[in-house]
């Protein structure tokens, strides 16, 4: 393990498909230690920049692990450098078991006669990992067997064992019961302790509990970022997320009648400041 502490690091990052900017200038830094959350509305640009930062989607700016700039490299490169993600649906081996998802993940660098071959002992990184992610009483179950929540944990885990750094999970407790969110967050606590995390997520009670910071994401620029507590507070955040509903209740408003713009006090007042 690294001694210095990991950070990821953003500046004016741009993703555009056929003209559209997806991504429009994102700068951010997220520290080791400092559980980050991404969020904002729908086609805010979350996923694409965590398409950029792991390769996926070409992007121009600069993206930073550290000192080593990640754009113009390889999707497999990146990973290999110890950029992790989770998708919003679990892509574990649904007809292996827990311990044999691990072992694939732990033996990316491990040709298949090895993996079939017997084992006596599990390595120490897989054990670890098993306990980490609470997986340790289902090793033999098969993955397709276990609840959404534990897939997701064990995703996380394949994540683990490879060593990554840096863990970009989306939407990781989407389809959660209440006490797979609790146990989720404080994964993620313990996991984001000494690994950078960035978590997308559009479950605001989630994020109120387990951020240490937050980006806000609108039209793919930051609109708002700090703590939980400032970006609440934040004016534009809450026109952005507000906005919508706003809206819909004033039109129903309307419909059901109109007001008429004489008799409101407002109307007098302004009147009267004339
Ligand atoms: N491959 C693509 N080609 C064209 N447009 C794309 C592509 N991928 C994403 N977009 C567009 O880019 C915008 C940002 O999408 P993105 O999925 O990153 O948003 P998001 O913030 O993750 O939204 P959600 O919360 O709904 O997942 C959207 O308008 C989307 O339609």
């Amino acid at each position: 393990m690294s001694m210095t502490a990991d950070y990821l690091e953003l500046s004016d990052v741009r993703v555009t498909f056929d003209g559209f900017r997806a991504v429009d200038g994102v700068s951010m830094t997220v520290l080791q230690g400092d559980l980050r959350f991404l969020i904002g509305p729908n086609g805010a640009g979350k996923t694409t920049l965590v398409d950029a930062i792991t390769g996926l989607a070409p992007a121009t700016g600069s993206i930073r692990f550290g000192t080593t700039e990640l754009i113009g490299r390889k999707v497999h490169k990146i990973a290999r450098l110890g950029i992790g993600r989770t998708f919003q649906t679990a892509s574990v081996f649904e007809e292996l078991t827990v311990l044999q998802n691990l072992d694939i993940a732990a033996g990316s660098g491990r040709g298949p006669l090895t993996l079939l071959r017997a084992r006596t002992s599990v390595p120490a990184v897989v054990e670890e990992t098993l306990e980490t992610v609470g997986l340790a009483a289902h090793v033999g179950r098969k993955a397709g067997e276990l609840s959404h929540g534990q897939k997701q944990w064990l995703e996380i885990g394949m994540l683990l064992v490879q060593n990554s750094r840096v863990l970009l999970l989306d939407e990781p407790v989407a389809g959660m019961s209440g006490e797979e969110r609790e146990q989720t967050g404080a994964l993620l606590r313990r996991v984001g302790a000494d690994r950078t995390v960035v978590v997308v997520e559009h479950d605001m009670d989630f994020m109120r509990t387990f951020a240490d910071s937050v980006t806000v994401l609108h039209a793919g620029t930051v609109l708002s970022e700090g703590s939980v507590a400032q970006v609440q507070a934040d004016q534009r955040v809450q026109e952005v997320y507000l906005g919508e509903a706003a809206t819909t209740k004033a039109l129903a408003a309307v419909a059901e009648s109109p007001p008429s713009m004489d008799e409101t006090p407002a109307a007098a007042e302004r009147e009267e400041d004339r």
